[in-house]
């Protein structure tokens, strides 16, 4: 009983300690916005967070691991980010949806989080003055969003990052038992990913699609007899019981999410680009466009057609590659695709993703 209460004393102290660093960081942070609001810098700087986080992932001794230095610096940055600025972010709601899930990975949990039900009202909000938005851009299993992409096409804004998660369905409920449910609701894409397991152990249910996963949480909340399949973090914010775990068909199911912003961030080296373009209807017309990115060795890591609205049949390509505007190859190939482009538009230039 000494020796608990001697550790608790020092863990007490060393409270003491980091109360007083975290609030020291805090008024570098501030001293830090003063310096930004003088010289017209943004506040939210994806590409510093990235950089510091990996190097006290490098820095770190143990015990804790990765995971735990990035959970707990993510945090801290965000509350005090929040100093600096109070940051709302729209995501693909409602409440409790994958895209507050990644949101919440790429914030942290010190922003305001409000949720829109649709991919346009998102948009529309960002050309009306909302900053910040994440949306569903790609699943492994599913492929594109088209209306992401859509939208993508018209937008003023910037893509200033990407978030993967990886997808684990469960079964969620207020009955406590599978035997009981005869509905189960959930958004069309997860219902196609857990066809196999549906097949095998509720074959007779009728399955009904939803706008999203969390909105059908919020249906089996108040209804008898029915399921919904989303996430464990559904389960938590309506409170339901999960009556079964990772019930998908594949365990190779990410989704990958973009952040939309007003301000491109500065390389880190590790940076990603995503360009939307048009080309003529000729033969060979697309091999000319993309060549560029191989003479100069920049590596592609998604191309995607998608149909023009208004002129049928004509399509314009969504690309991502590996590098940096600002990186001389980068500009010096965009400069040639562009070339034999009939509509030509930057994206955004990213800090890539490799878990963080
Ligand atoms: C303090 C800054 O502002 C924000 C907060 C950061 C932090 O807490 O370390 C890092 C980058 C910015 O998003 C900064 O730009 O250095």
């Amino acid at each position: 009983m000494r020796e608990l209460e001697e550790l608790r004393r020092e863990i007490d102290e060393l409270d003491r300690k980091l109360l007083e660093i975290i609030n020291k960081r805090a008024q570098i942070v501030l001293q830090i916005r003063n310096w930004k609001i003088k010289n017209n810098y943004p506040i939210f700087d994806p590409s510093r967070e990235k950089e510091l986080l990996e190097r006290l992932v490098k820095e770190n001794q143990g015990p804790l691991d990765e995971k735990a230095i990035i959970g707990i610096f993510k945090t801290i940055m965000s509350y005090l980010r929040a100093l600096e600025k109070d940051i709302e972010v729209l995501y693909l709601g409602p409440e409790g949806s994958f895209t507050h899930q990644a949101a919440v990975k790429f914030f942290g949990e010190g922003v305001k989080f409000k949720p829109l039900l649709l991919v346009e009202d998102i948009f529309k909000s960002l050309e009306e003055g909302s900053e910040y938005a994440v949306v569903p851009i790609e699943n492994s299993l599913e492929g594109t969003v088209g209306s992401t992409m859509d939208l993508l096409a018209v937008t003023t804004k910037k893509v200033i990052g990407e978030v993967y998660l990886d997808v684990r369905h469960s079964l969620i409920s207020s009955e406590d038992s599978m035997n009981k449910v005869k509905r189960v609701y959930s958004h069309p894409q997860a219902l196609a990913q857990c066809k196999r397991w549906l097949r095998q152990n509720l074959p007779n249910v009728q399955e009904i699609p939803t706008s999203s996963t969390s909105f059908a949480a919020k249906i089996v909340k108040e209804e008898k007899e029915s399921a919904a399949i989303a996430s464990n973090f559904a389960a938590e914010v309506f409170g339901l019981n999960i009556l079964a775990e990772n019930i998908q068909d594949s365990w190779n199911n990410k989704t990958r999410f973009l952040v939309l912003g007003k301000d491109i961030p500065k390389p880190t080296g590790k940076d990603k680009t995503s360009i939307i373009f048009s080309v003529k209807h000729q033969a060979g017309a697309l091999y000319r466009a993309l060549r560029p990115l191989h003479d100069f060795g920049l590596n592609m890591t998604l191309i995607q057609s998608r149909p023009v609205p208004a002129k049928p049949f004509e399509y314009r390509f969504f690309v991502d590659f590996q590098g940096h505007i600002w990186d001389e190859k980068v500009s010096q190939a965009l400069e040639r695709v562009k070339e034999e482009c009939i509509d030509f538009k930057i994206l955004g230039s990213y800090p890539e993703a490799n878990d963080f």
